[in-house]
């Protein structure tokens, strides 16, 4: 397959035989014919100059040349290859013979063109350069032309090849506006663009990451990722995950900002492989999420404790009681379960209001957590009945807690808004654990029991569970 590129030519045409030489190159030989007839050849490839004698099979390559070819004589068109007609949507050469060539030129370009036209003589050539031209359906074409000066028809001429860019053209333009468009993203965005090498060290992170963490991206790049991370676990889970899946989406974890506060960020990634598919780094974007965990930690609260003792309430309590109550299936360890009811409630309410009453309660919940420990679970059921479960407690233990709470309630001094003092006493009914209670609800039924026992019993007690 013969390569034309920069086809030179001298040229001695007629209208029914053409002598044209080009030079010409192939991997085998390279040959120029001169417009004196004269042949040169590479040593040792004389075979191609029998090939080049013949002058109509230089017309030939003139025709079927896929680059565009038209020679200019005194600015106007002379000689079109098809492949230049096609280029200008012409069907007939003849059609264009003779017209100048700037109407074909935008006329943006046509002093570039006219000056590149204008030169005399056949030994000089034009560099490469960009051309629009309009076709003869007006259609705008990107060309890149190389010119050069030769001999048509014995007078000077120029000789012009040209190659359609345009769709290099629009391409390198769309190129260029996913270019723009990618930077005025970067560099806008709320979120925090990063990319990572394959050891972790920051690469590129957008600008946006001095809102959020407070550094400027150049304090940030070429330093580990992880000197961001409070957590080596937060780091090591979301590794992990990268490496399990080639990506994480809205992964939740947590980053130090300069001024050391730790700011709750969510986290869309994809691992990057190199061309032989090795791992490379990783790429995504973090989002600051702080305010959005705050407030979900605020609405987990709110849906879990109640509003006015501040414990948990009845949902949040047997959730968890749940939990407990499964470990011990599981792993045979004990737990007691302790109904507490305050006596005679209503007449606090009655006598004092409503709003003492409220007050009551909220006494009642803070001296009884004093008597608890961490494990310990403490809600309230509803109205003046609660619970609490005591993990690991055996029946003395149970009972001395239990006892230690009704003695304080007994002596825990209230007093209403008009100043009068009053007491309040408490029933406790409870139950332990057994290896039979196949669910949550049996333990309560016997501590609800007890706790009835210890009411029917003239209240202010605590009753263990009978069987
Ligand atoms: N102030 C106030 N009172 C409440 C609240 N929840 C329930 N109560 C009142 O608690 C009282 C419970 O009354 P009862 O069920 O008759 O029980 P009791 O008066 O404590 O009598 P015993 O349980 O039998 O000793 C009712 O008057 C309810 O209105 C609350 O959140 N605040």
């Amino acid at each position: 397959m013969f390569l034309f590129i920069n086809v030179s030519i001298t040229v001695n045409m007629q209208k029914t035989s053409a002598s044209i030489a080009f030079y010409y190159f192939t991997p085998l030989c390279s040959a120029v014919k001169y417009s004196d007839g004269s042949v040169l050849l590479d040593s040792g490839k004389a075979a191609i100059g029998t090939l080049l004698s013949k002058e109509n099979q230089y017309a030939y390559l003139f025709d079927i040349l896929p680059v565009a070819v038209a020679i200019v004589v005194d600015g106007k068109l002379a000689k079109l290859n098809p492949a230049a007609l096609q280029l200008l949507e012409a069907s007939d050469e003849q059609l264009l013979l003779g017209r100048s060539v700037d109407e074909y030129v935008h006329p943006l370009d046509q002093p570039r063109s006219q000056g590149r036209l204008k030169k005399q003589g056949d030994n000089w050539a034009n560099a490469n350069s960009k051309f629009r031209v309009r076709t003869s359906k007006g259609n705008f074409r990107m060309l890149l032309v190389i010119s050069r000066g030769i001999q048509f028809e014995g007078r000077d001429a120029v000789m012009i090849s040209g190659m359609d860019m345009t769709q290099h053209n629009e391409m390198d333009e769309q190129l260029r506006l996913s270019e723009f468009n990618f930077r005025r993203l970067f560099e806008n965005m709320q979120d925090v663009y990063y990319r990572t090498d394959v050891h972790g060290v920051v690469q590129k992170v957008s600008p946006a990451v001095s809102k959020i963490l407070g550094y400027a991206p150049e304090e940030i790049e070429g330093k580990p990722a992880e000197a961001l991370y409070p957590s080596a676990s937060d780091r090591d889970a979301f590794k992990k995950e990268i490496m399990m899946h080639g990506m994480v989406n809205d992964f939740p974890g947590q980053m130090v900002s300069k001024d050391g506060r730790v700011i709750d960020i969510s986290v869309n990634s994809q691992a990057l492989f190199d061309d032989d598919g090795k791992f490379a780094g990783v790429e995504g974007i973090c989002r600051d999420v702080t305010q959005r965990k705050m407030l979900e930690r605020e609405l987990q609260r709110l849906a879990t404790t109640d509003s006015l003792t501040g414990i948990a309430n009845r949902r949040a309590f047997l959730e968890h009681a749940e939990h407990i109550f499964k470990s011990c299936q599981r792993y045979q360890t004990q737990m007691t379960l302790m109904m507490l009811d305050l006596d005679f409630f209503k007449n606090i309410n009655d006598e004092y209001g409503h709003q003492c009453g409220d007050q009551a309660l909220i006494h009642f919940a803070e001296t009884v957590k004093v008597e608890l420990r961490e494990s310990d679970l403490f809600g309230r059921l509803g109205g003046e009945e609660f619970c609490v479960l005591l993990q690991q407690a055996d029946r003395p233990e149970a009972m001395l807690v239990a006892e230690r709470i009704r003695d304080h309630i007994q002596s825990m001094p209230l007093s209403s808004a008009s100043g009068e003092t009053f007491s309040l006493t408490v029933s406790i009914g409870i139950a332990i654990y057994r290896a039979e209670d196949d669910r949550l609800g049996r333990l309560l039924e016997r501590a609800d029991k007890a706790l009835y026992q210890a009411k029917s019993h003239g209240r202010n007690q605590v009753i263990w569970e009978t069987c």
